[in-house]
């Protein structure tokens, strides 16, 4: 008896996962290709996990098969859209058939937050949150930044006529910044330190896996000793962060607003509420919060270190403003076009992924439950039809009547998504961004290293492999 109810249970687990693991990506497949979808299969040895030979595949693709194509991995199968009709519908008008893609639902440290979940838990949480990082809440934060930044750059004078690794600086800046205006906490710098360095690697650890046939079959939420070190470090750090503004938050006479506060009361407050709202979000906040900014930031500053024209632009601009203000900010037109096109070229998220959770239809092909979606932002932002032929050309001047009249598609530019799941610190970011970048023409000049080596790497963000080291001249 004992004998055939194993026999029972082990034929089960086997049918389980034979319809896991080839009956169903199958099925997938063939839902592409009889809809007139081309793609290719990813074999073990073309699974590369280097950003040439991504970019490679991606660009190699996209010339062989066009605007939508699926590319299979292991048991995994994705759709790959970077028509911008298509992409616009998919983020938009069908945006609630769609759940957040393979590698954000892998990263354990995310939990249920607002990046990650999906429904009602994620539009309950994007309620509470989304309103935190809007100007009229960021203006009482202005003069946070501000010092930062300022005193942040006055410091690197000691650096002056060095190689420096700016990107390093930007992630302690950034790191630094997201935790005083989300969670009113100033942190010391090798905290901030440690955090920028244990989640890169941690999100290295997890980038490996995902390019990894391997590990479609056994589960990217799988975590080795490794990824479990990483993320036991950040999350006791947030845990220390969230722990110290709890026992200050009731005896605070004035209610500040902060992300954190808002957090902390729902979770003691709403019965049925997630029991780690509080730490997930920390956890998304810090982290979203921070490579993101701190890459548009050291794109930033290489584009204008290779475009010098550029630069000097930028710092007359800059110049010409004695004290910078909330008021005044809107002055700093040069910049803005600098950013724009800075986010267009090297957008800090260059994937946008999705899984579809219920069948849709966008631009009449039917996608079925279980498709992976990804937008590669990064190819849209330098496709030549949208933005003309001198669209890998660093030219800030295409957004100087705004975003609308800078390519022929707006919607093709998504440096900060679209639709209900647009960026919710994107103000936020462009502040931080202008005001860093203010104090850093006022007081240096810079050029990039002659060991700069380029090679921009994908993980989350789009980051320069080899740091991003300049020589700085005191100005
Ligand atoms: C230059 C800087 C930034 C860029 C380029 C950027 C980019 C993006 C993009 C593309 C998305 C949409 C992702 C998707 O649709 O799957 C997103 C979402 C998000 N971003 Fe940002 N981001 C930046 C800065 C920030 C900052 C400073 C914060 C901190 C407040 C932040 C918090 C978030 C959150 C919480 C979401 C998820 C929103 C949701 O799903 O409802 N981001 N970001």
């Amino acid at each position: 008896m004992m004998v055939a109810m194993m026999m029972v249970v082990a034929a089960a687990a086997v049918g389980w996962g034979w319809w896991l693991s080839f009956w169903k990506p199958s099925q997938l497949l063939y839902a592409c290709t009889r809809q007139g979808i081309c793609g290719f299969t990813l074999s073990p040895l073309q699974s590369v996990d280097c950003a040439e030979g991504r970019s490679w595949i991606l660009l190699n693709s996209i010339q062989r098969h066009g605007k939508m194509f699926y590319v299979k991995l292991g048991k995994v199968v994705s759709l790959v859209v970077l028509d911008p009709l298509s992409v616009q519908q998919l983020l938009t008008q069908n945006a609630d058939c769609y759940a957040k893609g393979l590698f954000v639902r892998a990263l354990g440290i995310l939990g249920n937050g607002v990046f990650s979940s999906s429904g009602s838990e994620w539009m309950d949480q994007r309620q509470l949150l989304g309103h935190c990082f809007f100007m009229r809440e960021l203006k009482d934060h202005f003069e946070t930044i501000q010092e930062a930044a300022k005193n942040h750059v006055e410091c690197w004078s000691a650096l002056a006529t060095e190689v420096v690794d700016v990107h390093k600086l930007f992630l302690e800046l950034t790191v630094g910044l997201i935790c005083e205006i989300a969670i009113g906490e100033s942190i010391e710098k090798k905290i901030a330190i440690m955090i920028f360095e244990r989640f890169n690697s941690y999100l290295n650890k997890y980038r490996q896996r995902v390019c990894s046939p391997f590990y479609s079959f056994f589960g990217y939420r799988w975590k080795s000793q490794y990824i479990m070190e990483d993320e036991k470090h950040l999350l006791t750090t947030i845990k220390e962060l969230v722990c110290k503004r709890e026992q200050t938050l009731n005896s605070r006479s004035s209610k500040e607003g902060l992300a954190i506060d808002l957090l902390i009361e729902r979770a003691q407050g709403k019965e049925n509420s997630n029991p780690s709202l509080v730490i997930d979000n920390t956890s998304t906040l810090i982290l979203a919060g921070h490579e993101t900014t701190a890459n548009l930031l050291t794109w930033t500053v290489y584009l204008l270190g290779t475009h010098l024209n550029w630069q000097e632009e930028a710092r007359s601009e800059a110049q010409g403003i004695i004290e910078l203000d909330m008021k005044n900010m809107s002055q700093l037109k040069i910049l803005g076009m600098i950013l724009w096109e800075s986010l267009r070229l090297y957008p800090p998220q260059p994937i946008i992924a999705r899984r579809c959770m219920r069948e849709n239809t966008v631009s009449d092909i039917i996608i079925p439950k279980g498709l992976e979606v990804i937008i590669p932002v990064s190819a849209m932002h330098r496709n030549k039809d949208v933005w003309g032929q001198d669209s890998e050309e660093f030219k800030p001047g295409r957004f100087a009547n705004g975003i609308n009249k800078a390519c022929k598609v707006p919607s093709s530019f998504l440096p900060f998504g679209s639709g209900p799941r647009t960026c919710i610190g994107q103000t936020l970011a462009l502040l931080e961004a202008k005001v860093t970048l203010y104090h850093m023409l006022k007081n240096y000049s810079w050029e990039i290293s002659p060991g700069y080596q380029h090679c921009p790497d994908v993980t989350l963000t789009l980051q320069p492999l080899f740091g991003m080291p300049i020589i700085l001249v005191r100005q």
